[in-house]
């Protein structure tokens, strides 16, 4: 079996981060595992503190991971701060990871912030030039490339402009254009569209994560990158497609909408 790593927060609500890493993980059929950066108490309807964990303890789980399971693919989400982000960069050298889907949060669907100012220089410096693949949402992409985006030619110059800053594929997401729900792959030099129907949902809790998470699975099973991103938004279109409503503010998307068998009746 095929195996993954998510290094990031937690929602102990179950839409987002870790634990959505871990069910769209399993879900796209890759052995799920996770290092968790900081312990998050928060719902649909918002973030209420942050415990992070210690550098050290962070190194900890990695060499745990690294050293026993070494996962064919890692995804990283919320890093919230500069020493966290430098001992991730670290340990991914060491091991010599090369598949690394990078989500860069900034602010969650709530409005929350999840990263501090500082830490987004560290994630520029340490963790970009180390990506396959950066997937950031219409505002990060502004953040990350300095551009302000209107439409889809500010998606491509923005993505352009960060791949070639930091030598990585970039996946700029639409989900914030209120009319699509188009992505955009800046790769080799190179645009390509992926197309989403947009579906009537107001429940979008944790789709950054889900999307990332099922790039990282795919490209663990050993598709290529565009491959990756193409049945990445298929899943998430599904999960979102399934229409569960859950919490009292923007609820988790249905990440088990394909499963089947005896022990789900
Ligand atoms: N209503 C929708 N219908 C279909 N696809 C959507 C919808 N909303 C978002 N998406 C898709 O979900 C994925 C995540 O995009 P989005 O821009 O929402 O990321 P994000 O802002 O990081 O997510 P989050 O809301 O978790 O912070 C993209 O593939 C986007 O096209
Ligand atoms: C731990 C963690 N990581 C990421 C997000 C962003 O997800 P969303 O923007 O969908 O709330 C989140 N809310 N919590």
């Amino acid at each position: 079996m095929k195996t993954a790593l998510t290094i990031a927060g937690t929602d102990p609500s179950g839409g987002a981060g870790i634990q959505a890493d871990i069910k769209t993980m399993t879900a796209n059929g890759v052995y799920a595992m996770s290092a968790v950066t900081a312990l998050v108490a928060q719902n649909t309807t918002g973030v209420k503190s942050i415990m992070e964990v210690t550098p050290e303890f962070l190194a900890e789980q990695l060499d745990c991971v690294f050293t026993d399971i070494m996962p064919d693919a890692v995804k990283t989400g919320m890093v919230s701060s500069v020493p966290l982000i430098q001992v991730i960069a670290r340990k991914l050298k060491e091991y010599r990871v090369e598949k690394l889907v990078v989500d860069p949060v900034m602010v969650a669907t709530s409005g929350d912030r999840l990263i501090s100012e500082e830490a987004v220089d560290a994630l520029k410096a340490e963790l970009l030039p180390l990506a396959t693949v950066l997937t950031p949402n219409i505002p990060e992409a502004e953040v990350l490339s300095g551009m302000t985006i209107h439409g889809p030619e500010d998606m491509e110059r923005a993505a352009r402009s960060i791949s070639e800053r930091y030598g990585c594929a970039v996946l700029c997401k639409g989900g914030h254009d209120l009319n699509d729900a188009n992505d955009l792959l800046w790769r080799s030099g190179e645009a390509k569209w992926f197309y989403g129907r947009r579906i009537d949902n107001p429940n979008t809790h944790g789709t950054g994560c889900t999307l990332s998470s099922a790039i990282a699975s795919n490209l663990a099973k050993g598709y290529d990158l565009d491959t990756s991103v193409e049945r990445a938004k298929t899943y998430l279109s599904g999960a979102l497609a399934s229409m569960l409503d859950l919490g009292q503010g923007k609820g988790p998307l249905d990440h088990l909408f394909n499963l089947e068998g005896e022990f789900v009746k």
